[in-house]
């Protein structure tokens, strides 16, 4: 078994820039030249083994978590998330805190939230301009901020609410991976510093209030589900449910509202997908806008790879990596594969209907035990958003290129922020979704 992977020879700095600004270009090209495993030089993660093939990426999925360790992985994380993030947690702790978590993704929890969902997304698509050009990015990030907030904590006291999320937005706009102007980071870095105390308060403060409730059995919002029914079940610390809210709101904002951003990108220029879209949200049938959530999640993952670090050396597709590396299924390259997806640079959210792919060749939201907790209240929240809009407006490009996508963070935004331009419908149309 050969020892090291093949790579790029560049000195390290030079992968490492090439990692953090480019790598949705850059990682295509090495793959096509070394194959599917690739071996990278770059800072903080020191050796980095990349991995592409859909086999070997659910062989790390299913690996021991004991030695494919995320929360080690994820440790730039801790910060913004705090030391009792699921996130940053491995083994027997990650367990545990995941299973703390858990009560607030079931189906029933989901169910809950639907109507809550449904009525910030009415609230905020009635507000859009139409006729001129906005950013799908901009509007979405506000819809899925304001849906992540109310569902965490319901209809509570307003004037607290106000005040985290003026201040919630400055601290979530962090840069964790560093990948943005140094301006701009650092500006970004002393404003979430500035505000984080007192978010901190905000939050410790609705903790307090919500353990002294007794109605947490009938209260719908995400705060509650984590706080009620204990029977045999261990129940999270205050500290540890403070970090819960902030695992949260971080994890479960951004990504769905890229997302969204792009699947307006994709319909306003796929006017038969646009026009299966609207037939859809106009009947209330989900299907066709949950392919197009999904078949978006494939082209253009919200979060492009997922990283373990090793405790002990392992076999990973074929090599002898050894401890202390970190390898790195990169969910981008996966979803490219023409095996798995033929035509893959293209927009076909008719993939996903019918059965779709097989689940193995689709990993937006990670695998194993480290799965995305939100995956399911992510795509039921999509599908609501797009219902809403598409029941409303008919959606067009604001410009006639496409946007390239643009790394931020550990996300794949687009490059101009998702520009379209609505029309509302005839009222006709728009009533037949109306919750
Ligand atoms: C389109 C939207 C989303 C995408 C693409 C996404 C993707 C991911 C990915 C790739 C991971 C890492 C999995 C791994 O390491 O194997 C993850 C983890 C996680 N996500 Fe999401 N996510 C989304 C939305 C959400 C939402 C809405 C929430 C909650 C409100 C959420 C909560 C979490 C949590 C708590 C974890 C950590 C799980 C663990 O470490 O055990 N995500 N997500």
């Amino acid at each position: 078994m050969s020892r090291t992977p093949p790579g790029p020879r560049l000195p390290t700095p030079v992968q490492t820039l090439l990692f953090a600004m480019v790598r949705h270009r850059w990682l295509p090209r090495l793959t096509r030249r070394h194959g599917p495993v690739i071996h990278l030089r770059i800072r903080p993660e020191g050796d980095v083994v990349v991995l592409s093939d859909l086999d070997q990426i659910r062989d790390v999925f299913l690996s021991p978590p004991t030695v494919f360790h995320a929360g080690e992985a994820n440790e730039v994380m801790e910060t913004p998330m705090g030391e009792h993030s699921v996130m940053n947690a491995d083994e027997d702790a990650h367990l545990r805190l995941r299973r703390q978590l858990t009560p607030a993704f079931r189906n029933s929890a989901l169910r809950g939230y639907q109507r809550m969902v449904a009525r910030i997304a009415v609230e905020e698509v009635e507000r859009w301009p139409t006729g001129m050009p906005f950013s799908a990015m901009e509007r979405m990030n506000a819809v899925t901020l304001e849906i992540i907030l109310r569902v965490m904590f319901g209809v509570e006291d307003e004037h607290r609410l106000e005040e985290l999320r003026t201040r919630l937005r400055m601290v979530l706009e962090i840069d964790p991976a560093g990948t943005g102007p140094w301006l701009r980071r650092l500006l970004q870095r002393r404003q979430a510093a500035t505000n984080r105390p007192r978010v901190d308060e905000l939050l410790y403060a609705e903790i307090a209030d919500r353990r002294r409730a007794d109605d947490l059995a009938s209260r719908p919002d995400m705060l509650s589900r984590l706080l009620a029914a204990p029977q045999a079940r261990e129940l999270p610390s205050d500290a540890e449910l403070h970090d819960h809210l902030l695992t949260l709101l971080l994890a479960g904002h951004e990504t769905i509202s890229t997302a969204l951003a792009w699947s307006f990108h994709e319909l306003a220029r796929h006017p038969a997908a646009l026009d299966a879209a609207a037939r859809s949200a106009a009947a209330g049938a989900d299907d066709y806008l949950e392919a197009v959530l999904k078949e978006v999640l494939r082209l253009r993952p919200a979060i492009v790879d997922v990283t373990r670090k090793l405790t002990e050396a392992a076999e990973v597709g074929g090599y002898r990596v050894p401890a202390g590396w970190t390898v790195m299924p990169s969910i981008l390259l996966a979803h490219h594969d023409p095996a798995s997806h033929p035509e893959p640079a293209t927009f076909q959210p008719e993939r996903f209907l019918d059965g779709g792919p097989p689940a193995a060749s689709w990993v937006p939201f990670g695998g194993g035990v480290r799965r995305c907790l939100g995956s399911g209240f992510a795509l039921q929240q999509g599908t609501i958003v797009l219902r809403e809009v598409l029941s409303r407006f008919r959606v067009e490009a604001a410009d006639a290129a496409p946007e390239r996508p643009r790394l931020q963070h550990l996300t794949l935004v687009p490059g101009k922020g998702a520009r379209i331009i609505v029309h509302r419908l005839p009222v006709a149309a728009s009533h037949a979704a109306a919750p």
